[in-house]
């Protein structure tokens, strides 16, 4: 059976590697965005060579997992895609990995880096492709899940439903409102799981219920 670990585990790794110099935070973070998109377009090739530009949704949180947003917004958009990212909290009070992947985002030409506020006023119905990614909570969420962010999940269920063949929906480590150390009360309406490095407990039910759950290697 493939090894899991809790979240202080992985944050442990994370912190050892991180202190003995041999990778930072920010790289860590770009590696786990790129995980995110290797692992959309390969679960959906179609997605890889499209006739028309996708679209991304990101919604971002206000600690790391928003930052992993960020990176794969940046990426996703470098690939031609229409991508706007929604900020849940401010983006000064954002820890400083998860800053720097919003600066970059933001330093983008076109970029659309907007309040979790803009949410609800977009219109994607023009756009028959395309991801909403959550990056509202990871490894660092402790339940119960704040009302605002709970809107915005609701919000991005209905701009998937009304693509049901087109659209999918990404959680990046986590979904959100799940711990990661414990089974998951109820499944979430999720299309893919990315998670970093190992599974976490949660993972196992999840996969086990029929989400697809990918494994990125950061490199730890
Ligand atoms: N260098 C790093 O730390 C890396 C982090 N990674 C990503 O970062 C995530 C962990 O990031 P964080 O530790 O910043 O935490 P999260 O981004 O999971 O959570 C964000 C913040 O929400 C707060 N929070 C928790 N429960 C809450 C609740 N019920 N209501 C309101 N706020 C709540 C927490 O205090 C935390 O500061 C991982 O899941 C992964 O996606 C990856 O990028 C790999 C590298
Ligand atoms: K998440």
């Amino acid at each position: 059976m493939a090894e899991i670990l809790t979240s202080a585990q992985m944050r442990a790794i994370e912190q050892a590697a991180m202190a003995a110099g041999t990778v930072s935070g920010l790289a860590l973070m770009e590696r786990a965005g790129t995980g995110v998109v290797a692992a959309i377009l390969e679960t959906w090739p179609a997605l890889a060579t499209p006739a028309e530009p996708p679209c991304a949704v990101v919604l971002c949180g206000p600690g790391n997992n928003g930052g992993d947003g960020f990176v794969v917004a940046r990426l996703l958009a470098d690939r031609g895609w229409r991508v706007a990212t929604y900020l849940l909290g401010r983006p000064e009070r954002l820890p400083p990995d998860a800053r720097a992947t919003a600066e970059a985002w933001s330093a983008q030409p076109g970029a659309r880096a907007l309040p979790s506020e803009a949410l609800a006023a977009e219109d994607w119905t023009g756009c028959r492709a395309g991801v909403v990614i959550d990056a509202l909570y990871g490894i660092g969420f402790r339940p119960p899940l704040p009302a605002a962010a709970a809107q915005m999940l609701a919000i991005a269920g209905q701009i998937v439903a009304a693509h049901p063949e087109g659209w999918r929906r990404v959680a990046i480590d986590i979904p959100s409102g799940l711990a990661a150390d414990t089974p998951p009360p109820v499944i979430p309406a999720c299309d893919l799981v990315v998670t970093f490095h190992r599974e976490k407990p949660v993972h196992p039910p999840l996969r086990a219920a029929g989400l697809a759950v990918v494994t990125a290697d950061i490199g730890l």
